[in-house]
């Protein structure tokens, strides 16, 4: 899962011109108020709480990192598309293992622009033979848990102290365990080298599909190195594996807890597509209901509840001055509850998005996969695989909630349920 912003300083900033950043006062309640908002209440809390005291603009520390957020939809559009090459290109500086410095999530400015053209081989997903949902112990298994299970605590001491890295490094602490790491880039070139050989005069009758084609010869293509497209491929299916299952877990529990969104939902996939025949592309982007699904419950429990640019030079934007160096936060889960731009958004309504219900999105306050030139490469993937997943199962099963369901659902500071989600399947009558 994505981790955004992590609190210890907050500090107030003046809604215009240059955002002070007050240094953390072990004294100051007001700091220690909204500290114990954001570790018990969580991301959105702590936002809606600075928010409503501070307006759409304001400024805390991440530890040493000055952080501005910023609520306001048309500095948004100026952070995330309009200044995105010229000032906004990055992310924060990427810590942890140095195999990932050259993915397309931690790429900087010229580095960036080349690999975003990936978005059009997104569909390549890595055919790699796996057993991972029969099989717990499959390696595949093994290795992305013990990559996604990541020690927070060493990422937590390395924002407070960027140069710990190297004395970690020589006690052999990692964030992420190299050898799973080392797996993944071993699969990937195996299955690149064999897509090579595969590719050979030798062997004129194998087919691979343009997708994969495309992404295997991505160096020659975009003159990537051999590690740069191995990172891709990897942070490919890192990026794409825990969002993607939050993202379902959090539809289905959308839909147990609204069962009326669920029948709608079943009487448009029944009257479209038979039970037992294959799906194909078609059927599943012609659900509209569905995709008003999706949308909606990625408005009610955004994934990914923070999104960040660094600022690389000093500039000055709708009368604020970011310096260099100040990362610019947008509070997704915030917006995606704002009364200014939904109308009663505490309610799970997927008719908001229906594109005929006269209720318009605003653009700058919806972001579920981010939002401009660096916004999410997978998305449309992402949204097909959940898109088949939801049709499949809920051909033979209802959703339903049970004693053991926790509603309203509790998320923890890290954005994540407190508890694991319990729900029921229900099969359906023939
Ligand atoms: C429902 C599932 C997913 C969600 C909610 C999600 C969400 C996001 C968000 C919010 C961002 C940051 C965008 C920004 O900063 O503006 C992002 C970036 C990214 N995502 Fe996803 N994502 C999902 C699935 C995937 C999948 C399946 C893949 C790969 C196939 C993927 C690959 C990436 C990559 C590579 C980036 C970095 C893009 C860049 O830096 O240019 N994501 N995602």
């Amino acid at each position: 899962m994505h981790i955004s912003s992590l609190f210890i300083q907050c500090v107030s900033g003046s809604p215009s011109h240059t955002v002070k950043m007050f240094p953390f006062s072990l004294l100051s309640p007001t700091n220690w108020t909204l500290l114990a908002v954001f570790l018990t209440l969580g991301i959105l809390a702590f936002d809606s709480e600075c928010h409503a005291k501070y307006g759409d603009v304001w400024g805390l520390f991440d530890f040493r990192q000055p952080v501005l957020i910023v609520a306001d939809p048309e500095i948004i559009k100026t952070v995330l598309v309009k200044e995105c090459y010229s000032v906004f290109t990055n992310r924060r500086e990427a810590i942890g293992d140095p195999c990932l410095k050259d993915a397309i999530t931690n790429v900087k400015d010229e580095r960036f622009v080349a690999p975003y053209s990936l978005d059009a081989v997104t569909s390549a997903s890595f055919s790699v033979e796996a057993n991972s949902i029969n099989d717990p112990d499959d390696p595949i298994n093994v290795h992305i848990k013990k990559i996604l299970n990541f020690k927070m605590w060493i990422l937590l001491l390395l924002m407070m102290f960027p140069f710990a890295e190297n004395f970690l490094k020589a006690l052999k602490i990692e964030i992420m365990p190299s050898l799973s790491l080392k797996y993944f880039y071993n699969i990937i070139k195996r299955f690149k080298d064999e897509h090579q050989a595969e590719e050979s005069p030798r062997q004129p009758n194998v087919k691979t599909s343009p997708l994969v084609k495309v992404f295997f010869n991505l160096d020659v293509l975009l003159r990537l190195t051999e590690h740069e497209m191995l990172s891709q491929a990897f942070i490919f299916i890192f990026a794409g594996t825990d969002t993607t299952s939050f993202t379902i877990t959090y539809l289905l529990y959308n839909l147990a807890t609204n069962p009326d969104a669920l029948q709608t939902l079943q009487e448009e996939i029944d009257a479209s597509i038979p039970r037992d025949a294959p799906i194909s592309y078609e059927d599943v982007i012609g659900l509209q209901y569905l995709d008003q699904v999706i949308c909606e419950s990625m408005r009610f429990i955004p994934t990914v509840p923070r999104i960040e640019r660094r600022c690389k030079k000093t500039s000055q934007f709708h009368g604020i001055t970011i310096p260099e160096g100040t990362m610019v936060g947008i509070p997704v889960s915030m917006l995606h509850m704002d009364p200014r731009f939904w109308r009663s958004p505490e309610l799970f309504r997927p008719e908001r998005f229906n594109k005929d219900s006269g209720e318009e999105v605003n653009p700058y306050a919806y972001m579920p996969f981010g939002l401009g030139p660096r916004n999410c490469v997978g998305m449309r993937y992402a949204v097909l695989t959940m898109k088949m997943v939801i049709v499949r199962l809920l051909q033979d099963y209802s959703v339903e909630t049970c004693k053991d369901t926790v509603i309203p659902l509790e998320l923890s500071w890290m954005f994540q349920p407190k508890q694991p989600i319990k729900l029921q399947f229900v099969p359906r009558k023939q």
